[in-house]
């Protein structure tokens, strides 16, 4: 068991602060923009930036409890910045999740209550496979992808960097989608997607 801090103050941060503690480790804290999350129960340590100077005092395990609801995010700048500081963000398996041995996943990359990563699939770093998301066989996802809750990546799918897959989300077998997507809630996408934008509808068609 491990002694962990939590980068983040907002829904995403409090499910990772639950997971880890019925995981059975020890949480001393979390950093946020500010200190409104009361509704926490772990102490405050000071803005998202703070681990820089508390880094002596500091858990060796951080969690990244930023969420990420669009393409762009600080999640893997603040990866990097944690790692170099010396800090190891492992992978965490919420209780409830499902993930096949033999499934590789890189630093900072968490999987929620209820979701299934089947085997042979490999997840980059810094990505949520959140709560009751399906990531099939083979799947193959890049750095800082967010499978959204409910959606679903059928076999062989393989997801660029910083992609969003919004809530319920299907994609069929075997589809690629670059880098910088966002697609989303309720979309079916049924034909590889080789131009960054924002994907909504069955079939899924760009609107941005
Ligand atoms: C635990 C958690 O909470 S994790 C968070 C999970 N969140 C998500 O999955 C959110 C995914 N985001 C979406 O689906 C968003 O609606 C987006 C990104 C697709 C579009 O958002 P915006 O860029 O703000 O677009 P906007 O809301 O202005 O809509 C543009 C048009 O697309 C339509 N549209 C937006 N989203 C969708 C959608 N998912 N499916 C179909 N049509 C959509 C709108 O109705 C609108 O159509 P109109 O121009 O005919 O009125």
């Amino acid at each position: 068991m491990s002694d962990f801090f939590v980068l983040g103050g907002g829904g995403h941060a409090r499910v990772l602060i639950h997971a880890l503690k019925r995981l059975g480790h020890d949480v001393h804290g979390y950093t946020a923009l500010s200190d409104e999350g009361e509704f926490m129960q772990t102490p405050y340590l000071g803005t998202d930036d703070a681990f820089e100077q508390l880094q002596g005092s500091l858990s060796s395990c951080a969690a990244l409890g930023i969420g990420k609801t669009g393409v762009q995010t600080r999640r893997l700048d603040f990866l990097d910045k944690l790692q170099a500081l010396g800090f190891r963000v492992p992978v965490i398996h919420a209780p409830g999740a499902i993930c096949h041995a033999g499934v590789q996943a890189g630093e900072g990359t968490v999987v929620l209550d209820g979701a299934v990563v089947v085997i042979g699939s490999r997840l980059g770093r810094a990505c949520i496979v959140n709560t009751n998301a399906t990531v099939d066989h083979d799947c193959v996802l890049g750095d800082d992808v967010h499978i959204a809750p409910g959606a679903t990546l059928s076999g062989g799918v393989e997801v660029g960097d910083h992609c969003m897959i919004g809530t319920g989300a299907n994609l069929i077998q075997a589809i690629r989608v670059c880098a910088d997507c966002m697609i989303g809630a309720g979309a079916t996408v049924v034909r590889d997607i080789s131009i960054p934008g924002v994907y909504v509808g069955t079939p899924a068609r760009r609107i941005a």
